[in-house]
């Protein structure tokens, strides 16, 4: 029976799959599940892997920088699941792989020349692109005998409207590629399959899906099909995140390079690696700590965090005409009821009114029962999404 591996590197994390692929035809079967989180961040790393039924297979913390990067956060994963499963006969190994550009709107097979055209990509996201693209440098040497497929974050936004494609720039620029890409796609993509198997009804609606991890954006969907998102030419556009800073007048970037006399290298690591939730509180990139810490950075960090999800709300929902159901999902999405209170809180006006019970619970719907917009928590899963991919690639080669 044929296997299939599925690698998800965030800017924070790497979320890995096992799944057993059987004739080709049917779902992937899931076997394990699982991530290393807080890769290169000064903390203690940490990796957890679930098996099919839920038991847990491996929950350790690591000494702090001993996971310094997603290279060695890869060589822990490979050498589990050696471990696990020394019966693996992998057919196929997924990658999700954040920056398509203009030319990949479907799933790719991995060859040299696309690797390389991909790595034009890697100054657009420089916390993804590298990571996912030496995941399958690694993944090829390791396991020769797999086909590599890689699905892109930027193909499920591919059909966006001319005015949410582009910046008011000279045309030229848009013609070599400066456009709003969005990200995120694969999560967006399964939630819009999730909402149109489990309530058909509001997946023919007007959605808006926060996607809050340490990477965050929104994303506006019509009838399941993405019409808007929040990010842009970069994964750097829209919302604060961990240590992005968001969407920002690019008078600042002037101010830098020419008043702070900054090189783009130095801009490049301030508004990757040094904004966002961490720039902000000067404390963490990570929402657990900064909730846990109480501190007045700490609240001023979330506050801004919230009030431009808020934003970013309103003007998607205007995109949209309004808006019939809002989906929570990522790992603060999923996990914080705090921050989607706060989202929530005086929404009134749009037609949302959060059930602040349910949502302690968390629970599936949050809204209450007279809520007009519906609000939903659904646990994301790139990892089914690729699998899926990686076994279409598979069904097609064969
Ligand atoms: N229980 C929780 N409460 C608040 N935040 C959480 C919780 N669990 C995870 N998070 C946050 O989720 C973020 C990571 O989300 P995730 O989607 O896994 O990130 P990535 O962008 O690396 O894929 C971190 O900021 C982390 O603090
Ligand atoms: C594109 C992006 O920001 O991804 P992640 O949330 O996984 O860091
Ligand atoms: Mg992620």
């Amino acid at each position: 029976m044929p296997h299939a591996l599925t690698l998800n590197a965030g800017s924070s994390s790497l979320k890995f799959g096992f799944f057993e692929l059987g004739d080709l035809q049917g779902e992937p079967q899931s076997r394990i599940l699982g991530l290393v989180e807080r890769i290169g961040q000064g903390e203690r790393a940490h990796i957890k892997a679930k098996g099919a039924d839920g038991q847990v297979l491996l929950d350790q913390e690591y000494g702090r920088n001993h996971v310094p990067d997603h290279g060695t956060a890869l060589a822990r994963v490979v050498d589990f699941l050696r471990e696990q499963r020394p019966d693996a006969r992998l057919a196929a190994v997924g990658h999700r792989v954040v920056h398509g550009g203009p030319d990949y709107a479907e799933p790719t097979r991995l060859t040299p020349p696309v690797m390389d055209r991909l790595a034009q990509f890697e100054p657009l996201a420089p916390l993804h692109q590298p990571h996912n693209l030496s995941g399958a440098r690694a993944a090829l040497e390791l396991f020769p005998d797999a086909i590599q497929v890689a699905c892109f974050d930027t193909a499920f936004h591919r059909h966006h409207p001319w005015v949410n494609d582009t910046f008011a720039i000279p045309r030229k620029f848009y013609d070599q590629g400066v456009r709003r890409y969005g990200f995120h796609g694969l999560s967006y993509q399964y939630i819009s399959e999730t909402l149109e198997k489990t309530a058909p009804h509001l997946h023919s609606g007007r959605t808006i899906v926060a996607h809050l991890g340490n990477g965050a954006s929104m994303c506006a969907l019509m009838g399941g099909r993405s019409v808007a998102s929040s990010m842009g030419f970069s994964a750097l556009d829209g919302l604060p995140m961990g240590s992005r800073c968001g969407q920002l007048d690019p008078g600042v970037l002037l101010y830098m390079l020419m008043n702070e006399g900054m090189t783009p290298k130095e801009i490049e690591d301030v508004l990757y690696r040094q904004s966002g939730l961490l720039g902000l509180s000067g404390l963490s990139n990570d929402m657990r700590t900064l909730e846990a810490a109480g501190t007045e950075p700490a609240r001023e960090a979330i506050d801004y965090f919230v009030f431009r999800i808020r934003r970013e709300l309103g003007a998607l929902a205007a995109a949209l005409g309004g808006i019939s159901t809002l989906v929570f999902c990522g790992g603060i999405g999923e996990n914080s009821a705090h921050i989607r209170e706060k989202v929530c809180e005086g929404m009134g006006w749009i037609g949302m009114e959060l059930d602040t019970g349910r949502n302690l619970r968390g629970e599936r719907i949050i809204s209450t029962d007279l809520s007009r917009v519906r609000i939903l928590v659904i646990p994301t899963n790139e990892e089914i999404v690729i699998a899926r991919a990686a076994r279409d690639s598979l069904a097609g080669a064969g």
